[in-house]
C-alpha cells in the first residue's frame, strides 16, 4: 500500500516536473514570438519605439506588502517559494520574477500582499497623501490605487472611489473588503465627467458622535450601518427612478449610485439630502477634496499584462481590443477635442481645494493620450500649475515631453509603462 502510495506519489511529480517544462516552453516561445505588425504601425503612428516592449518579458512583477506585515515577510517568502527583492525607490514594494503568480499564495488571500505595479504604486505616492486628507479616486475600478490610498490615509479622513462601471466597482468593494480597508471609503457609481459630491469632513468629537448616534437611533431615514441588503425604501426608490426614466423615454442624469460607505466614511448618520447637497461651483475652492486621481481609461499600451494577454488571447484579438481605429480614435479624440477623459481631467480639478492636487495618469505611452490632454487642460485652465514631483528624483523614469511630466516604460524603468502629471490648484 504504502509503495503504491509512493509510485502515485512520484508519477505526479513527474507529471508535475512535465506541466512545468511545458510552461517554460511556451514562455520561450512567447519571448521570440515577434510583435505583430499592426502593433509596431500603432506604435510608429504615435512615435513609439518598439525597442520598450523588448524587455517586457523580463519586466519583473510586482507586490505591495500590506503595512502591518513586514514582520511576516520571512514566513511570505518560503510560502511562496521566491525571494523578493526590495523595490528601494518605493517603500513596502518588492520585485519578484516576471512570470510568477500570487493569486494562489496564502499571503496573497489573506490580504497580506497585493499584486500591483512600482509605476502604480509611483503615481499614488505622487498624491502625497497626508492622514486627514480627503481623496477623491475619480477612476477607481478594480481598485489597487484606491487600497494604496486608504493605507496611506491611516485612521482620519476619508476616500471617494468613482467608476462609471458598477461591476468593476463592485470588485473594487471586494477588494476594499478583504484587505479591511474600506472604513473611511464610499464608493459611487457614476460619471465621473460629472460628479460633483463634496467630502464629508466629520468632526470625530464626543458631541459630533453623540448627535450622529441620535440621529440614527431616532430616524428612519438616514444611512447606517454599510450592509449589502439595500433598504427597501431604497430600492423602491431606484426601481420608480427606472420606471419614469423608461416613460419618458430620455436617459435621465441619475445621481450617482452608492454602493458601499465605511462606518467612518461620513455617510452613516446622513439622510439623503445631506449625502447629495450640492454646492455652487466656487464652493469647491473651500469644501472640495485636498487629493484627486485621474487614472483616465486609455488604450492601455504600455501595461505589460495588459499586453502579455494577448500572447494567450492571440494577437489578432490586439486589432479589437486596442488598436480598433474606432476605439483608438475615440479614445484620443475624446481626450484631445474634449468630451470624456479630458473632461475627468477637468472636473476632477473642478473637485479640488485651493492648494490641493491632482494626478493625472494613464498606462498608455502615446503623446495624444498624455502630453496633448496635458496642454489642453492647461490651456483651458489657468489655475492650474504643472508640479515637479518632488519623490521622482529617485523613481526610474524618464522625463515626458513636457518638463516636470512622468514617463515609466519596461525598458528604462523595469515596471509597466505610465504617465504621471501632477497639478496644483491655484487660487482665484
Ligand atoms: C485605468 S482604469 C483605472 C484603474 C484603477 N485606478 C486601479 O488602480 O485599479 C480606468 C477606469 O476608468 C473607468 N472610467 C472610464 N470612463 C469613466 C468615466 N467617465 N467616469 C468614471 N470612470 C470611468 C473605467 O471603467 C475603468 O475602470
Amino acid at each position: 500500500m504504502r509503495l503504491d502510495c509512493l509510485k502515485f506519489y512520484g508519477l505526479i511529480c513527474s507529471f508535475g516536473v512535465l506541466i512545468d517544462l511545458i510552461v517554460q516552453m511556451e514562455v520561450e516561445a512567447m519571448k521570440k514570438m515577434p510583435l505583430p505588425e499592426a502593433f509596431i504601425d500603432f506604435l510608429n503612428k504615435n512615435g513609439l519605439d518598439s525597442s520598450i516592449y523588448t524587455a517586457s518579458d523580463s519586466t519583473p512583477r510586482y507586490i505591495r506588502l500590506k503595512p502591518g506585515c513586514e514582520a511576516d515577510i520571512d514566513e511570505i517568502e518560503a510560502e511562496m517559494k521566491c525571494n523578493f527583492e526590495k523595490v528601494d525607490w518605493l517603500p513596502n514594494f518588492y520585485s519578484l520574477p516576471s512570470h510568477f503568480q500570487i493569486a494562489s499564495s496564502k499571503a496573497y488571500q489573506e490580504g497580506k500582499i497585493y499584486g500591483i505595479d512600482a509605476a502604480s504604486g509611483a503615481a499614488v505616492s505622487a498624491l502625497d497623501i497626508k492622514s486627514g486628507d480627503h481623496v477623491l479616486d475619480l477612476c477607481a475600478a478594480p481598485g489597487a490605487k484606491l487600497c494604496m490610498i486608504s493605507d496611506h490615509l491611516g485612521s482620519s479622513g476619508s476616500v471617494t472611489g468613482v467608476d462609471v462601471a458598477k461591476h468593476r466597482l463592485a470588485a473594487c468593494r471586494t477588494m476594499l473588503q478583504k484587505y479591511a480597508l474600506g472604513d473611511r471609503c464610499r464608493l459611487f457609481v457614476a460619471d465621473g465627467t460629472a460628479f460633483s459630491l463634496i467630502p464629508i469632513r466629520v468632526h470625530s468629537d464626543s458631541k459630533s458622535s453623540l448627535k450622529r448616534e441620535a440621529a440614527i437611533e431616532g430616524k428612519l431615514d438616514v444611512y447606517k450601518e454599510w450592509t449589502s441588503r439595500r433598504p427597501w425604501k431604497e430600492r423602491k426608490r431606484a426601481i420608480r427612478a427606472r420606471e419614469n426614466e423608461k416613460s419618458l423615454l430620455i436617459p435621465s442624469i441619475q445621481d450617482p449610485e452608492l454602493i458601499f460607505y465605511g462606518q467612518h466614511s461620513g455617510v452613516v448618520g446622513l439622510n439623503r439630502t445631506e449625502l447629495y447637497k450640492s454646492v455652487h461651483c466656487g464652493e469647491f475652492s473651500h469644501c472640495g477634496y485636498d487629493k484627486v486621481l485621474v487614472d483616465a481609461e486609455c488604450t492601455h499600451d504600455g501595461s505589460i499584462r495588459h499586453i502579455q494577454k494577448y500572447e494567450q488571447w492571440g494577437w489578432t484579438s490586439l486589432q479589437s481590443r486596442v488598436l480598433n481605429a474606432e476605439r483608438t480614435d475615440e479614445l484620443t479624440t475624446l481626450q484631445v477635442t474634449n468630451p470624456s477623459i479630458l473632461r475627468l481631467l477637468t472636473n476632477g480639478f473642478k473637485l479640488l481645494k485651493v492648494g490641493g492636487f491632482v494626478i493625472y495618469s494613464t498606462c498608455s505611452l502615446t503623446v495624444a493620450q498624455n502630453e496633448e490632454v496635458v496642454e489642453k487642460f492647461l490651456l483651458e485652465n489657468p489655475y492650474a500649475e504643472l508640479l515637479e514631483i518632488d519623490a521622482a528624483n529617485k523613481w526610474p523614469c524618464k522625463s515626458g515631453r513636457i518638463p516636470k511630466t512622468l514617463r515609466f516604460d519596461p525598458l528604462s524603468s523595469q515596471t509597466s509603462g505610465l504617465f504621471v502629471a501632477k497639478f496644483k490648484k491655484l487660487a482665484i
